[in-house]
């Protein structure tokens, strides 16, 4: 392991970016907050809010060609996808004020919605490595996934309402409709064939909201946790939202759990897949690997 507590002589440019849309809240008020709280000894702020998708992308790409060392993500797991990714390019320093509706990374690291104690933890500025990965090339940070997570990131993606309930409340009207798929998997080499309602892949251990698909998973330990959500019948549907709340998705027999380094899945039809909660599409054909310890991020 590898971390880092910086000693300081000059002030760091750190650059906020501020997702106005994620967790469905106002954030106006954000930069004066960070702006009251934020150690001006250590760093010197900037903000900026993201106006479309993949322009936090854009910002931090910029912000790190630039002189930007400490770069934040303030939104939920997508924004942290956006930024990351830039960051992992240039190899700076990813912070994280968890604002979104789910925060599975920031809650996997153990950052507080309380944006007070989160901004705490950005003052100490205690820098470790963590796994990052990728399918087909895309970076991900948290989950990837396909099957039903990936229909339900989709339709969400459409959908007007943000947050935590709308999001419920679109998984139980789509959950009606949707068919189980036949997967192809090989996991380092070896192959298993699996009908399944979803496959996430998992960096960090849960979805968000302290939902977790794959308990054992952690981004120290240089491996994925390819979940396999059989098919069901929907009267057992609150047991696997019971196993998953509970944490024992490994011990379900509604679920499988292989770790592996390298992922390839072939699916019956290309369609929606997700990366870090997001909605993008792919073909038949994906493949996953993790790059262990690649990303530099603030942590408690
Ligand atoms: N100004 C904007 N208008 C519309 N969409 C935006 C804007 N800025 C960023 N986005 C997009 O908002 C999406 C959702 O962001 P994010 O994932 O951070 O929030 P969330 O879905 O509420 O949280 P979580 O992923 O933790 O559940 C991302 O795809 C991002 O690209």
């Amino acid at each position: 392991m590898c971390l880092h507590s910086y000693t300081l002589h000059t002030k760091i440019n750190i650059l906020f970016i501020i997702n106005p849309i994620s967790g469905g809240r106002g954030k106006l008020a954000i930069p004066d907050f960070i702006d009251k709280y934020l150690d001006k000894e250590k760093f010197n702020p900037n903000f900026v809010f993201s106006e479309y998708v993949g322009h936090a992308a854009e910002l931090a790409d910029e912000a790190s060609i630039k002189n930007f060392d400490v770069i934040v993500a303030a939104g939920g797991d997508g924004t942290i996808n956006e930024v990351a990714t830039k960051v992992l390019k240039h190899n700076k320093i990813l912070g994280i004020l968890p604002l979104g509706s789910g925060n599975g990374l920031a809650r996997f690291l153990s950052i507080p919605k309380n944006l007070r104690y989160a901004l705490t933890i950005i003052n100490s500025l205690k820098v470790d490595q963590i796994d990052s990965a990728e399918f087909n090339g895309k970076c991900f940070f948290n989950l990837a996934g396909m099957g039903f997570d990936a229909h339900l990131s989709s339709v969400f993606s459409e959908d007007k309402k943000r947050g935590l309930s709308g999001y419920l409340k679109l998984g139980f009207q789509e959950v009606f409709h949707y068919k189980a798929q036949t997967y192809l998997l090989n996991i380092d080499g070896k192959e298993y064939t699996r009908k399944a309602f979803a496959i996430s892949i998992a960096n960090s251990s849960q979805y968000g909201n302290d939902v977790y698909i794959a308990p054992n998973a952690s981004v120290k330990d240089g491996l994925l946790d390819v979940c396999i959500i059989k098919p069901f019948s929907l009267l057992k549907l609150p047991v696997l939202s019971y196993v998953m709340l509970r944490g024992t998705a490994e011990t379900s027999d509604m679920v499988e759990i292989i770790k592996g380094k390298n992922i390839v899945i072939t699916r019956e039809k290309e369609g929606a897949v997700h990366v870090d909660g997001e909605p993008l599409q792919m073909g038949k054909h994906i493949e996953g690997l993790v790059k262990p310890l690649s990303l530099n991020v603030i942590v408690p």
